[in-house]
């Protein structure tokens, strides 16, 4: 085993989040009033990934539905991930690029916000589902990395978070990072102390 590895990935990281530290900050309260915006009016929030980032999509859904660091009421937000049932069949029917698209065409509806979280941002069912949500009145704010891919230059996202980054691991952990972060600005917004 090699230890230099356990190094690489931390020194990686903490390079990264200080470019983050001062890159993301506009983007991210663009992100979160995007969030609070749809929320406030009576929209949901859909989110969808794959792999690691379908556990991101999971875990950020969770954190809306039941609660974050406070107890405040939960928010309504679905992860597209889960269901074997209809992923299956919908792979199986038609393609694996439309288990997504699908299922926002079946449960969204205008003023509705889709999480669409990529790191390559070139996950055709990703796309799809960002062209999905523009179709029927949604926006999307997208999760990506490298240079953004196909998804970052979709007229269908409406704010684009990017971790400009080569490692599919570091970004997923800036992408956790900026969804916690989310949680926080969405908490405090909505429900912190009014002066
Ligand atoms: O978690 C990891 C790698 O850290 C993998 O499971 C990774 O998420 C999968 O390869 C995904 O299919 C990658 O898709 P994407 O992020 O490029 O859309
Ligand atoms: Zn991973």
């Amino acid at each position: 085993m090699k230890p230099e590895l356990i190094n690489q990935a931390m020194t990686d990281g903490i390079a990264l989040r200080r470019q983050c530290t001062e890159t993301l900050t506009e983007v991210l309260l663009e992100a979160a009033g995007a969030v609070v915006d749809c929320l406030k009016s009576g929209g949901k929030i859909l989110a969808c990934g794959n792999g690691g980032s379908a556990a991101d999509a999971q875990h950020f859904a969770a954190e809306l539905v039941n609660r974050f660091e406070i107890n405040r009421k939960g928010l309504p937000a679905v992860a597209l991930t889960h269901d074997a049932s209809v992923i299956t069949s919908i792979a199986n029917d038609f393609s694996f690029d439309r288990v997504f698209s699908r299922q926002v065409e079946a449960l969204g509806k205008s003023g509705d916000l889709l999480l669409a979280i990529s790191t390559s941002g070139t996950s055709n069912n990703i796309t799809a589902a960002a062209d999905a949500a523009a179709a029927i009145g949604m926006k999307t704010i997208a999760l990506t990395g490298r240079d953004g891919g196909d998804l970052g230059r979709s007229s269908s996202v409406n704010v684009h978070i990017n971790i400009p980054h080569s490692a599919t691991p570091r970004i997923q952990e800036m992408h956790i990072t900026c969804l916690h972060i989310l949680c926080s600005l969405v908490d405090d917004h909505m429900f912190g102390e009014k002066p």
